[in-house]
């Protein structure tokens, strides 16, 4: 298949149709570089139009000119382009934080251009590199069907990845026909990088990057008749209250008895719904799954969300030491909160924190340690409303999504 076919095929396919104005993240590498001229030609084929956007991360100096010749190459095609600039620091977990920041602010601004999808340029060849890395790390079936080739995420932002059956080969021709030099990452080529120490083993290998790509195909097929299976039990077994999800503890003994693996899973997309973290290391699944069995003490706390039991089951909400900072009145808080209500000067929404004390809480379904962690409406401030502590004031809240709903959609731990 060409890459402007792939194109073709993804709008037409899995897409399903629409999608007039779609977005491009080129870092002015080979890959994404290739995928913008074939989708200029797909764009030009159809009634579509695209916009594209380069970010630099502020890690090297060099990084601004390389944003600037993508600037350049797309002002000669007549193609809109904007440089998103962010400001990383140096330290540890670098490449994860660069990678996470990216995300953030290309899907900021495919929602202020209206962009959909945003096509990214991953190609066979890092399939077949991801899934080497992971088996090397022993990640079970979930971690190595983490490449899907389009997906929703939780603030409605699709993205895509035409070229995932593409040889990075077949689209350096592409570049060599249209007279087009990549920009050269010197990161690419560094063996300390153990993505470039793969692509080199596999080099001497000889191990085929397509029939890797099927293997990782063929898994991800199975991880997703797996979630949608998860995702139905999710629906019997949970209860969510405002924001809480409650195990209720005859479904956790069942489980425990019948599919322990599947009550593992279950807490564990409870956990990634709530904490909207990676999933914790083993020994930390051990430890919650230990609690789980035996609820001796008040509770623990894990992976940004605090779990405890009680008569009605296995309760798991958000950890209060990890509530994120206040936010503008008007945006979403804590990945999940929807504020509604009236605008007015200086008005943020927040943890409740210890303002608890001043809303009938006691009167409500949430436990005390989860209200303090549902947003408060504060002015200057002063505590205006806390809705799910009872305070509703003129505020009306609302909890974005559901266990299920993100173990369908399968949200990717990004690449
Ligand atoms: N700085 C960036 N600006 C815009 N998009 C980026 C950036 N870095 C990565 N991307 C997007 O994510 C995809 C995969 O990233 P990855 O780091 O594997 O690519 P790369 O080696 O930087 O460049 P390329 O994939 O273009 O050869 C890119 O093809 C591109 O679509």
């Amino acid at each position: 298949m060409t890459p402007a076919a792939a194109i073709a095929r993804l709008f037409d396919g899995p897409l399903g149709g629409g999608h007039r104005r779609f977005g491009i993240a080129v870092s002015g590498g080979g890959d994404s570089l290739a995928l913008l001229l074939s989708a200029q030609t797909h764009a030009q084929s159809t009634d579509r139009s695209f916009r594209v956007a380069t970010v630099d991360h502020g890690l090297r100096p060099e990084a601004v000119e390389e944003a600037r010749q993508v600037a350049a190459l797309c002002a000669e095609r007549g193609i809109a382009h904007d440089i998103l600039t962010l400001a990383l620091r140096d330290g540890p977990d670098l490449q994860a934080r660069a990678r996470q920041a990216r995300y953030a602010a290309l899907g900021e601004w495919a929602a202020q251009h209206h962009l959909s999808p945003v096509l990214l340029g991953h190609t066979q060849d890092d399939v077949a590199e991801s899934l080497v890395m992971r088996l090397r790390r022993g990640v079970g079936l979930e971690g190595l069907a983490e490449m899907p080739e389009c997906w929703t995420d939780a603030r409605g932002q699709t993205w895509a990845r035409p070229f995932l059956s593409i040889a990075r080969l077949a689209l350096r021709d592409i570049l060599a026909r249209a007279g087009i030099t990549p920009i050269e990452d010197p990161s690419n080529e560094d063996s300390r990088f153990e993505r470039v120490e793969i692509r080199k083993a596999l080099a001497m290998l000889g191990w085929s990057d397509a029939h890797l790509a099927r293997s990782a195909r063929h898994l991800a097929e199975a991880a997703q008749a797996y979630n949608t299976r998860l995702a139905d039990l999710a629906e019997d077994v949970f209860v969510t209250t405002v924001s809480d999800v409650v195990l209720q503890t005859e479904h956790a003994r069942e489980l425990a008895a019948s599919e322990p693996d599947s009550l593992r899973r279950l807490l564990l997309a409870a956990l990634a719904w709530i904490g909207g973290r990676a999933t914790p290391r083993a020994d930390e699944q051990k430890r919650l799954l230990d609690y789980v069995a035996d609820p001796a003490t008040g509770g623990i706390t894990l992976a940004g969300c605090r779990i405890m039991c009680d008569a009605a089951g296995v309760r798991l909400f958000r950890e209060e030491a990890d509530c994120p900072p206040e936010v503008k009145f008007g945006k979403v808080w804590d990945r999940r909160w929807l504020v509604e209500g009236p605008v007015a000067p200086g008005l943020t929404i927040g943890a409740l924190g210890r303002d608890i004390d001043q809303t009938p809480w006691r009167g409500g379904v949430l436990p005390r340690a989860s209200a303090m962690t549902t947003p408060a409406i504060r002015q200057d401030g002063s505590l205006l409303a806390a809705p799910a502590a009872g305070l509703p004031g003129a505020y009306r809240i609302k909890v974005e999504g559901s266990v299920a709903a993100a173990l369908r959609r399968r949200e990717p731990i990004f690449n």
